[in-house]
């Protein structure tokens, strides 16, 4: 999807880390992220370590102790937190929370305890709390308010993108004291000593650099606070449980995030089983982290011609998938691999959920719906890794005997598979739920996409013509667009049928009157919904699909989106209930290009001359649901759909679209008649 307007055009202006201050404060974040995921590896890795002799069950629990210390300080003090960062120097308050981590991780390879490690766990992410909303209160101070989301995007940089780099460093970091320790056997240290070294010297760094910031104001400019994540996540499902399309994007993301926690869970006991040490384990922890990157990045564009919402089903069915030859293959070497695939699987996953649900949530509910996630994310996780560590030692360690052969079936492998099993369920729930493209089998639309096609069905005719649509709310010029592109694309020299919805055929002419005339007040939503998929079969019949046929290129004034967006949201009916009723209708035919004209329904009714229509004098919130549904709808399909700012000039609107329609059109002289042409001698004077 290209969406095209006045930023566009802007000039770029330089990066906010231009901002000296800005630049020492994320550097201090980078050092701290760096040491925090440093933290999570290294205190998991030594709490396995102290307990390895204790055997499978109590190593299990205790690994998952270090998580559910990790996790308490954030549900049960966060509000606390965010009052202090509100009323006390947000310096001197980071400064003292780095030297307080500080002290307490050098502490811990000289204590060298189990209980030490879980106490000193609580005690880092109590000093973390304070330190987060802090810092996060500081970034406005530094950073003008234009450049405040450039700058909250490198914070979520370096917060995750960390998070490779530590789990690498870890490995490398054990396998050095490894080796040293294989050389020389009177050296005592633990392999994860070195790595909590760097720990706590990254929090020093991060003191002294945050120290040496004197641009940060004593008095506070902006309040912090937050509310209990319990409240958070009741409040939150109240008003996001009621959407359907959200509803299923919330529970496919907590699924693939439980599946993904039930690995990070188990991975300690599960390498240690496959015979990897701390730098194994550090290889795992990286790999995850490698392919949620990846597939953050790649996932979308490898499958661009998929639906996102089924893209999003079928990332986490595949996340499940992967985790089932996790579970089941013992070799150490391809668990990192398939990890590598897992990670990116449950990336592609959260990048599209979070795309959706931003473009599917309204403005005024959008913060909202993303802390009540986060907060959600937050107690599915603690929950998982608590339930998880706790099954897998419960379980224990069981050699399965089948004739000469033996296989190891531990309590890891169990809850691994039960991770499996969750994920292509959600996957599964989340496919049926949100689909847009039902009668469209998955498999075949699937391998298309691998193809960098798209599966019609019905369709499958070779059309010579080009099939383009304009969609858009009450005025917003898609009549005029449509007009003008067919004028431009006659001058190139194709045929060109230009058309409309309702009402473009004789039949579609008397259902129009019936559809539109204000007289017509009660007309149940259903029958409104079948009467314009009946206008648009009698459209597709006897004009579009002939017209496609001839190699004619067709350009129409509405289409499907528009049942979607008025029936489906504006009426609020079962979305894929108009979207099958629609299929059968037109026997599956899609446009090859939708050119949505996005204009706020305030401006677009304002235009309009004569006197509202039935379906114009709706109430604005119907207009806004049908605007929310166009963009979604655009959202989810962004090969299929040019998005126009409609409140550009008209010539404008004009010339961005005729350079879009230009990559989709074929050649006006065709192969053939340009060689039959070729023979003819050229006339010359
Ligand atoms: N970019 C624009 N800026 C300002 N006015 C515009 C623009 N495009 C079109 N208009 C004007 O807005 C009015 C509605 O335009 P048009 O009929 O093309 O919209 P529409 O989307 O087809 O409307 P509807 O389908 O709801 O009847 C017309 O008076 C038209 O001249
Ligand atoms: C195709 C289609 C249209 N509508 C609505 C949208 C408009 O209010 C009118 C069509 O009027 P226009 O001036 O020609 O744009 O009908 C709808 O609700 N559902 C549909 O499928």
């Amino acid at each position: 999807m290209s969406t095209h307007g006045r930023a566009a055009t802007r000039r770029r202006p330089p990066n906010v880390l231009v901002n000296a201050p800005f630049r020492r404060l994320w550097t201090a974040m980078s050092v701290c992220s760096l040491g925090d995921w440093l933290n999570i590896i290294a205190l998991t890795a030594l709490a396995g370590n102290l307990t390895a002799a204790s055997g499978f069950q109590t190593q299990t629990l205790a690994v998952g102790g270090v998580f559910v210390a990790k996790m308490l300080p954030a549900i049960l003090l966060g509000p606390l937190a965010g009052a202090v960062a509100d009323r006390f120097d947000r310096r001197l308050t980071m400064v003292g929370a780095d030297v307080a981590r500080f002290a307490v991780v050098a502490s811990i390879p000289l204590v060298g305890s189990y209980q030490w490690v879980i106490i000193a766990s609580f005690l880092v992410e109590c000093a973390n709390l304070f330190w987060v909303p802090a810092k996060d209160a500081t970034v406005p101070n530094l950073v003008p308010r234009e450049r405040l989301e450039e700058a909250n995007r490198l914070n979520l940089l370096v917060t995750y993108g960390t998070a490779p780099v530590a789990a690498a460093l870890f490995a490398v970091l054990s396998a050095v004291v490894g080796m040293i320790s294989a050389a020389s056997p009177g050296f005592g240290a633990q392999p994860t000593d070195l790595a909590l070294a760097v720990n706590a010297l990254a929090y020093l760094v991060s003191a002294a650099l945050i120290f040496t910031l004197r641009e940060i104001p004593k008095g506070h400019t902006l309040r912090v606070s937050t509310p209990p994540v319990l409240r958070q996540v009741i409040e939150g499902w109240r008003f996001v449980g009621g959407e359907r399309v959200v509803r299923g994007l919330v529970i496919g993301m907590l699924g693939a995030f439980a599946a993904g926690g039930a690995v990070v869970g188990v991975a300690k006991a599960y390498v240690s089983a496959l015979g990897g040490g701390d730098a194994g384990y550090g290889a795992v922890f990286c790999a995850v982290f490698l392919g949620m990157g990846a597939g953050m990045f790649f996932g979308p564009r490898l499958l661009g011609a998929l639906s996102r919402r089924r893209m999003f089903g079928v990332a986490i069915v595949l996340a499940g998938v992967t985790l089932a030859a996790i579970a089941l293959i013992h070799n150490l070497a391809l668990v990192v691999v398939l990890t590598v695939v897992l990670g990116a699987c449950a990336g592609t996953a959260w990048i599209i959920g979070y795309t959706l649900i931003g473009l599917e949530v309204e403005d005024g509910l959008r913060g909202r719906t993303f802390s009540f996630l986060q907060s959600l994310a937050r107690v599915t996780l603690l929950l998982v890794l608590a339930v998880v560590s706790a099954f897998a030692g419960l379980f224990g360690e069981h050699l399965l005997v089948v004739g000469d052969m033996t296989y190891r079936f531990d309590g890891t492998n169990l809850v691994l598979l039960l991770g499996a099993l969750l994920a292509v369920v959600v996957g599964v729930l989340a496919l049926r739920h949100m689909d847009d493209r039902p009668g469209v089998p998955i498999g075949a639309d699937l391998f298309a996409a691998l193809r960098g096609e798209r599966f019609t069905v019905e369709d499958e005719e070779p059309r010579a013509g080009l099939f383009v649509t304009f969609e858009g709310g009450e005025g917003s010029g898609k009549t005029t667009q449509s007009r003008l592109l067919a004028i431009w694309l006659r001058d190139q020299g194709f045929d060109v049928v230009q058309t409309r919805e309702p009402g473009s055929t004789k039949i579609g002419m008397r259902l129009r009157a019936i559809l539109l005339d204000a007289a017509h007040q009660g007309l149940s939503a259903r029958s409104e919904a079948l009467l314009y998929a009946a206008d648009r079969a009698e459209h597709v019949e006897k004009v579009i699909r002939p017209a496609l046929q001839r190699g004619s290129t067709v350009v129409c004034d509405r289409y499907v989106d528009s049942s979607l967006a008025y029936q489906g949201a504006g009426r609020t009916l079962d979305p894929d209930d108009v979207a099958r009723v629609n299929a059968w209708a037109t026997g599956g035919l899609l446009p090859d290009l939708t050119v949505l004209i996005d204009v706020p329904p305030s401006v677009g009714l304002r235009r309009m001359a004569s006197p509202a229509d039935r379906i114009e004098s709706e109430p604005m919130e119907f207009h806004e649901r049908v605007r929310h549904e166009f963009r979604a709808l655009a959202a989810a399909a962004p090969d299929r759909y040019l998005v126009v700012d409609g409140t550009l000039p008209q010539d404008e609107i004009s010339r961005i679209i005729q350079d879009r329609v230009r990559e989709v059109l074929p050649d006006p002289v065709p192969g053939e008649t340009e060689a039959a042409t070729g023979t003819i001698p050229a006339i010359r004077d």
